[in-house]
């Protein structure tokens, strides 16, 4: 049984975290507290550090100091839990790979297939735990995306593909579910599809943390808007953090003074 997680516990929590690609600093004293069951929009220049922050998130850029904490437990242990979905960046991917749609979306319960006693993953697939299959099916489903289940999934277009990596990390059923930039290069039509998802997602009481360039998208939709320039510049509601002002200090990568933070906020 995984023990209940207290609701003022945040989701997400970062102290002190200093991190690095070969010595060249990316990410310098970042300090933020994400609550549960809300959308955050992460948004900042390119090369910001927005990336590699989700990426110290899901373990996969060791931080040089610091401290991340997932509903108030260490990282590392909240991660083997299943307790965050990662969607990445579609450069990262490799689109020749040889396999189908609804296999790219079972891939997100390998995971979880780990923690099946040893007798249920050795049985043929149609006897398995159904679980896992049944999770597959919704998460197509919830990005409009069955009919196309058999396709290789590098004959799509990259609207469909985005769709799928969220299918992807819809089915991992986590509570906490990171998205890097999930529009980027995406057509309307696929576009209403995703954030008509994360809008359920949301409603069904999951947090969101989503990287985007997109701001009319995130005044919209997030409960509110952390800035990042390799250190947090500001977080705060949407209309606060991307005024004119805050977005002039993201730039150029400066948090505002106190006194500035009031004007800003008044
Ligand atoms: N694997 C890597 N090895 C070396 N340097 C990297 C690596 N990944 C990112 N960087 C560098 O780290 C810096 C921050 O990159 P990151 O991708 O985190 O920024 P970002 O804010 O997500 O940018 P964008 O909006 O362009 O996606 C950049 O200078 C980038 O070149």
């Amino acid at each position: 049984m995984e023990p209940p997680i207290a609701d003022r516990v945040p989701a997400l929590e970062i102290n002190g975290l200093y991190a690095a690609y070969h010595q060249e600093p990316v990410l310098e004293d970042v300090s933020l507290s994400l609550p549960q069951g809300q959308w955050t929009a992460i948004v900042g220049p390119n090369g910001g550090g927005k990336s590699s922050l989700l990426s110290v998130v899901v373990g996969s850029l060791p931080p040089l100091r610091g401290e991340v904490r997932i509903f108030g437990r260490p990282a590392l242990a909240q991660r083997q839990r299943g307790r965050i979905a990662y969607m990445a960046q579609q450069e990262r991917m490799e689109w020749d790979f040889p396999i189908s749609v609804r296999d790219t979306v079972m891939t997100g319960r390998f995971g979880m297939m780990r923690r099946d006693p040893l007798w249920q993953r050795l049985l043929p697939r149609r006897w398995a735990n159904p679980a896992h299959r049944q999770a597959v099916e919704e998460a197509l489903d919830d990005v409009d995306m069955l009919d196309m289940a058999r396709r290789p999934i590098g004959a799509l277009s990259g609207g469909q593909k985005k769709r799928v990596m969220l299918a992807r990390a819809l089915a991992q059923q986590a509570p906490i579910l990171l998205l890097d930039e999930p529009l980027a290069g995406v057509d309307p039509p696929s576009e209403a599809l995703i954030m008509a998802s994360l809008e359920r997602q949301r409603r069904a009481g999951r947090t969101l943390i989503m990287v985007t360039h997109d701001l009319p998208g995130a005044r919209a939709h997030a409960d509110q808007v952390l800035l990042i320039n390799r250190t947090v510049i500001g977080m705060g509601a949407p209309e606060t953090m991307l005024s004119d002002s805050m977005l002039a200090r993201l730039a150029i990568g400066v948090p505002p003074t106190a006194d500035e933070e009031r004007h800003v906020a008044a």
